[in-house]
């Protein structure tokens, strides 16, 4: 049996705001911070040791992994940072209110931008200040792979071959892996093992900073997962998400 543990970065500034983040490279607000450093101190309190690494390549979840480390006191762990675990791509919504965008466009809109599995968020221009296309850390991909929006399914179809090309075998070597990232690439990779269907996908919404752990058989499929700590806190973490983007 391999265990895998995911994380969700800790609150971060546009999350206390509730802004649409989605690729814009925000830091984690003093709370974020401690539920990092908690996400930290509830792994080493079970005991758990880990090999590798993975996050994305933005900061809050950067920073989630390195204070859940040092909380480990294994700051050393080789860390693998990829874009394909980057938060899912919010398009022209990064940077507004959600709840402003509730009132705007109606609480049933905003949860199709949110959960919905192939209706992407209005695109944002190439040209577009917000744009991360010319960002220095995307510059060795073709710039076609920088999204200008995404819809869950385009971060499943990126998320996916980087689980298949480099976390799975890993853990079959038997690498003990922790992945920090984002509430919607943790729902594609969620989505994919547990065999989430498209529409059932839309009511999972995960908490910030708390350990996941997915207990895996020889084959990768899951056998059972739970959050480390108090279940019923993390459940309501789980409710409180979901209840972001309304009115
Ligand atoms: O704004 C975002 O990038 C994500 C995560 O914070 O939000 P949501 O939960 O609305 O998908």
């Amino acid at each position: 049996m391999y265990k895998l543990v995911l994380i969700r970065h800790g609150e971060s500034t546009w999350n206390l705001e509730n802004r649409f983040t989605g690729w814009t490279d925000v830091d984690l607000t003093p709370t974020g911070i401690e539920q990092a450093k908690n996400a930290g101190k509830l792994l080493k309190a079970e005991g758990y040791e880990f090999d590798v690494a993975y996050t994305s390549v933005l900061k809050r979840a950067i920073r989630t992994l390195y204070l859940a480390l040092d909380e480990m006191d294994c700051t050393w762990l080789p860390v693998v940072k990829s874009w394909r675990l980057n938060e899912r791509h919010y398009g022209g919504l990064q940077g507004l209110n959600k709840a402003d965008m509730a009132k705007q466009y109606g609480d049933d809109q905003v949860l199709i931008w949110r959960r919905s599995y192939d209706t992407p968020p209005p695109e944002l221009e190439a040209t577009d200040p917000r744009s991360e296309r010319g960002d220095p850390r995307y510059a060795k991909l073709d710039p076609a792979q920088v999204p200008l929006t995404e819809c869950l399914k385009d971060t499943v179809a990126r998320v996916i071959p980087f689980w298949n090309e480099s976390m799975a075998p890993a853990i079959k070597a038997g690498k003990r892996i922790v992945v920090a990232a984002h509430g919607n690439s943790i729902r594609a990779l969620i989505k994919y093992l547990d065999g989430i269907s498209d529409s059932d996908i839309v009511g999972l919404n995960i908490p910030n900073g708390i350990p996941l752990v997915y207990e895996l058989d020889e084959n990768l499929k899951p056998i059972r997962h739970y959050y480390l700590g108090d279940a019923e806190a993390a459940a309501k973490a789980a409710a409180s998400v979901a209840t972001q983007g309304k009115a």
